[in-house]
């Protein structure tokens, strides 16, 4: 089976509720592709413990009780901003999963780290520091967004071949370190100025699975990306 094409609109810290009313209108009643998976409602971040004095955070069991089962988190502003560890989101990551809450994990270079070369290892140790709590078959419930950090609402995109690049040796070490099924089924989406210019050309790559769209997200055009592929 293809793997579904996922799409993903991270608002961040951006709208009221008339603004988020006028998306959510021009959503429904745009003719959306009927193969693409475009998520409903997600959380932006989770906390590792189930319950108890933590003053600002959200547990996953108060998501689910509010019907929310997809969670973003390890976003490069959750990393950079808050300070996050990369085993302190993997931590996040399995108490999602094993609480019934599926991960958009994030991950991704900063400009300094690619210029440097160091792209594949710095997302090699992002992702090891996720496999290190999960179990191979909870990789069923991630879907893996390659966001570099010098993209991100910068206007400035990956090329196709950087994006590619990139997701196929994701996918490599999906193989390598978990599994040939989680190599073969995992998502793995582009986040960085996607635009209804740039996603149809991303969206022909063989390992570019879908996007996570930031600013593009909050305006109409977020149909045309989510219709990438038609
Ligand atoms: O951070 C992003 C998605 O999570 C991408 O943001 P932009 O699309 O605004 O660059």
């Amino acid at each position: 089976m293809p793997r579904q094409f996922f799409v993903g609109g991270n608002f961040k810290m951006n709208g009221v509720a008339k603004s988020i009313t006028d998306i959510v209108n021009n959503l429904n009643s745009a003719k959306l592709d009927s193969e693409t998976e475009v998520i409903g409602v997600a959380a932006q971040n989770v906390y590792d413990k189930p319950n108890g004095a933590f003053t600002g955070e959200i547990s996953v069991e108060q998501l689910r009780d509010t019907k929310i089962d997809w969670a973003v988190i390890g976003h490069s502003e959750r990393r950079v901003i808050l300070k996050e560890s990369d085993e302190f989101i993997a931590r996040k990551t399995k108490a999602a999963i094993e609480g019934g809450v599926s991960v958009i994990l994030c991950i991704g270079e900063t400009l300094e780290e690619r210029e440097a070369n160091k792209t594949i290892d710095v997302v090699t140790r992002q992702l090891n520091a996720a496999a290190k709590e999960l179990t191979a078959e909870q990789w069923d419930k991630v879907v893996i967004a390659y966001e570099p950090v010098w993209a991100i609402g910068t206007g400035k995109v990956a090329t196709t071949e950087q994006a590619q690049e990139v997701h196929a040796a994701i996918r490599k070490w999906l193989g390598d370190a978990i599994s040939p099924k989680a190599k073969e089924n995992v998502r793995i989406i582009y986040g960085g100025s996607v635009s209804e210019k740039n996603c149809r050309e991303l969206a022909t790559q063989p390992d570019v699975d879908g996007f996570l769209v930031g600013g593009a997200s909050l305006k109409p055009a977020f149909v045309d990306i989510i219709n990438a592929r038609i």
